[in-house]
């Protein structure tokens, strides 16, 4: 079995968590608990919330329901404390059957019951099936993806897309929560948003996630940062969606080809690294990046060999330096959970293994429930100055588990509305 105990018990959540938590009761037990053990918290900047009378979680539709990153979806959002999913999504060959009936399911767990009669409809808002649905999870084919994403936030749906399509746009943030939360706020400049409450939300492709959310504690380290990235991809097959690759290409081969793959890790990390400032828009990153993609027999998870060269690298040699990038990842926050208190945050959101073969993808991808990236291998470059291998679940962090992650952050920033559940913003104004 894959997936771990998925959504956290209480130890230590911050008062946001608990505004959310308390928001949210009613709706999941252990929540409930989570939320009265710390009724002792003392009252403060956020404030607590009245219980609310909504005993429902927050309507939601899986679209590509029936691909690789849309059954992904629906095995992660089954029992999620604050989202239910009522409708399927997926092309006209499937619309109009049962779930069960249709999908070729290839998860490693049964097919949700809760979700397993539903029928599929077509990606037309206007169909009944989401009429009441808040939140769209986007697994589509990037062939079609970018339209049915635009018309679904145009009826005022909260969209969160792992397609390649609007990701570029320059009001749609690339959202990694343990990376670019702030980003977030990009949405409410979004004319969707304003007009109809409706917005767009991407994910980054999977390998620049895990590069992303690896080298977030470089980044952001005052005495680190970082100049040049060079990176070497080994992607996992399930990369490609289902069916993808014959056995006949990919046993017993590496493929170093995997299309517009580089462009995607080159310029997609400059945004999700550089700032989001209201008056200006995306400011990219100062990094050169220079990526090489690969497709290799593994069924899930990416692994990448990363070489560094950091800004302020000083005096110091590279043995201070690699061990100085050790210790900003041991030292990361956990921001998922510990600082938004998303359900589906893991523990930690990246970890370091000293062990002088890891990480390894059979071995580390599903660290966290598939959440967390694994670092290792930190040492001296002769050519730049530190490198290190890191692995992330292509799949879970990497698409549908990311965007999960997303719309969690959205909840916890008050931008998805749901008649009786009081978010952030709204329990802070009616303090004020
Ligand atoms: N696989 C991965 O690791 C990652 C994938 N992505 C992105 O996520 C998206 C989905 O990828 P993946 O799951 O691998 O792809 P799949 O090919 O496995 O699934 C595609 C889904 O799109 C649906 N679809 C296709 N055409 C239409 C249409 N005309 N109208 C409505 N629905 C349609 C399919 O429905 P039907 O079964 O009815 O044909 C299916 O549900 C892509 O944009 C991909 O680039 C992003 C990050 C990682
Ligand atoms: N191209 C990725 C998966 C993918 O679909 O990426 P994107 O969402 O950027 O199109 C892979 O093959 O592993």
């Amino acid at each position: 079995m894959e997936q771990r105990g998925r959504f956290p018990t209480n130890k230590c959540i911050s008062r946001r968590q608990e505004v959310v938590v308390r928001s949210m009761n009613g709706r999941h037990a252990h929540h409930r608990s989570w939320a009265r053990s710390r009724r002792t918290v003392q009252r403060g900047v956020i404030g607590l919330v009245a219980r609310s009378s909504a005993s429902e979680r927050i309507p939601v539709a899986v679209l590509g329901a029936t691909g690789s990153v849309g059954q992904r979806f629906v095995q992660l959002l089954e029992g999620h404390p604050w989202f239910q999913v009522v409708a399927l999504g997926a092309s006209s060959r499937s619309a109009g059957r049962k779930y069960a009936e249709q999908v070729a399911w290839k998860q490693a767990t049964p097919i949700p019951t809760e979700m397993a009669g539903i029928e599929i409809a077509e990606c037309d808002p206007s169909h009944p099936a989401y009429r009441d649905v808040r939140i769209v999870f986007s697994g589509l084919d990037n062939q079609i993806a970018g339209e049915i994403e635009t018309s679904f936030a145009q009826t005022g749906k909260a969209v969160f897309s792992n397609a390649k399509n609007h990701r570029m746009d320059p009001d749609v943030p690339i959202l990694i929560p343990p990376v670019n939360a702030a980003h977030i706020e990009a949405v409410r400049g979004q004319s969707v948003y304003q007009q109809r409450g409706g917005f767009i939300v991407t994910n980054a492709n999977c390998s620049t996630t895990a590069m992303a959310i690896g080298l977030a504690p470089v980044w952001k380290s005052a005495d680190l940062g970082i100049e040049t990235i060079v990176v070497s991809t080994m992607q996992a097959i399930s990369g490609a969606g289902y069916p993808g690759l014959s056995g006949m290409d990919i046993l017993d081969n590496v493929i170093p080809y995997i299309g517009a793959e580089e462009g995607k890790m080159e310029t997609e990390s400059l945004k999700i690294l550089g700032e989001y400032q209201p008056s200006r828009g995306f400011v990219p990153a100062e990094i050169n990046v220079s990526a090489m993609c690969n497709r290799v027999h593994v069924l899930d998870g990416h692994t990448e060999a990363v070489s560094l060269k950091v800004r302020n690298r000083g005096n110091r040699s590279k043995e201070q330096v690699a061990q100085m990038v050790i210790e900003a990842i041991q030292e990361y926050p956990s921001i998922s959970r510990g600082v938004f208190g998303l359900p589906s945050g893991p523990e930690r959101d990246v970890v370091f293994n000293q062990a002088p073969d890891r990480p390894q993808p059979r071995l580390d991808r599903n660290l966290g429930g598939g959440f967390t990236v694994t670092v290792g291998r930190v040492r001296p470059c002769n050519v730049l100055d530190v490198k290190l291998a890191l692995c992330g679940h292509n799949t879970i962090v990497g698409a549908a588990g990311g965007s999960i992650l997303n719309a969690e952050l959205a909840v916890v920033k008050g931008l998805v509305s749901s008649a009786g559940i009081p978010t952030v913003e709204a329990s802070t104004a009616a303090r004020r």
